[in-house]
């Protein structure tokens, strides 16, 4: 299991209104395998999740995915700490699903041919069986997050950082990406607001106003949340 570290990472972001501290200086080891991060609109927990893969850069102190500082090996961060985006626009870079899932799987199969047929599986164990051939423009939202989702995994990482990956799904669809989540062989940071997801992790941290104002067991600090939101 890999070990996720703030050192005292802070984020202060420069704005028209002069420096704002979206992030103050915070010290955490992210070692459980389901680590949930809930609180309210803008108090943070995107940046929180930004920083385990170098997407944001701490502007105090430093981020550690095991013994690698993520701000000077940034690349073989990504390559084990998978994010999958709010968006999934985001990260859907190919014409169509089947080519977006392959394009993924580049690194773990050479063959184009076998890289075409895993595609086909990983879509269908994401509940997008037959639409490889679909634009990505023409699938519906949900089927967009799940596609993001599903290309993300097929990279194989090790740490999963997934921000509000059930926010445009239905509810079966929410049910089957919490499900699958929660299941993964990997560790998951998850931002969510789906407090009964949150719940069901090891451990939850709830952000507020760019601090981790509780942090514990996930029903507990779901508890709290709820009854002080
Ligand atoms: N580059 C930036 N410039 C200005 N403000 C920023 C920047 N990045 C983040 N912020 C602000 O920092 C705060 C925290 O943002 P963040 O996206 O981490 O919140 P969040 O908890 O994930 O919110 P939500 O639940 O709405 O997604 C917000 O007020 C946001 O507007």
């Amino acid at each position: 299991m890999s070990r996720l570290r703030l050192e005292s990472a802070g984020v202060v972001v420069e704005t028209t209104d002069g420096p704002l501290e979206v992030l103050a200086p915070t010290t955490l080891d992210l070692v459980e395998d389901r680590v949930a991060l809930v609180g309210p609109n803008g108090s943070g927990k995107s940046t929180i999740a930004r920083l385990l893969n170098g997407l944001v850069e701490a502007t105090t102190g430093r981020v550690l995915l095991d013994d690698l500082d993520v701000a000077r090996h940034g690349r073989e961060v990504r390559r084990r700490v998978g994010f999958v985006f709010t968006d999934p626009a985001a990260q859907l870079v190919m014409p169509t699903a089947a080519e977006d899932v392959a394009l993924s799987l580049r690194r773990t199969h050479r063959d184009k041919a076998v890289r075409r047929r895993v595609a086909e599986d990983v879509l269908a164990a994401h509940g997008l069986a037959g639409l490889g051939d679909r634009s990505v423009h023409a699938l519906s939202g949900g089927q967009r997050q799940l596609l993001a989702l599903a290309g993300v995994l097929a990279t194989d990482p090790d740490v999963l950082v997934a921000d509000e990956p059930t926010t445009l799904l239905d509810l079966a669809n929410a049910r089957r990406v919490g499900d699958l989540l929660l299941g993964l062989r990997q560790q998951l940071v998850l931002v969510t607001h789906d407090l009964d997801l949150a719940a069901r992790c090891d451990r939850a941290l709830l952000v507020d106003g760019g601090r981790v104002v509780a942090d514990g067991a996930a029903g507990e600090v779901v508890a709290h949340y709820r009854a002080t939101a």
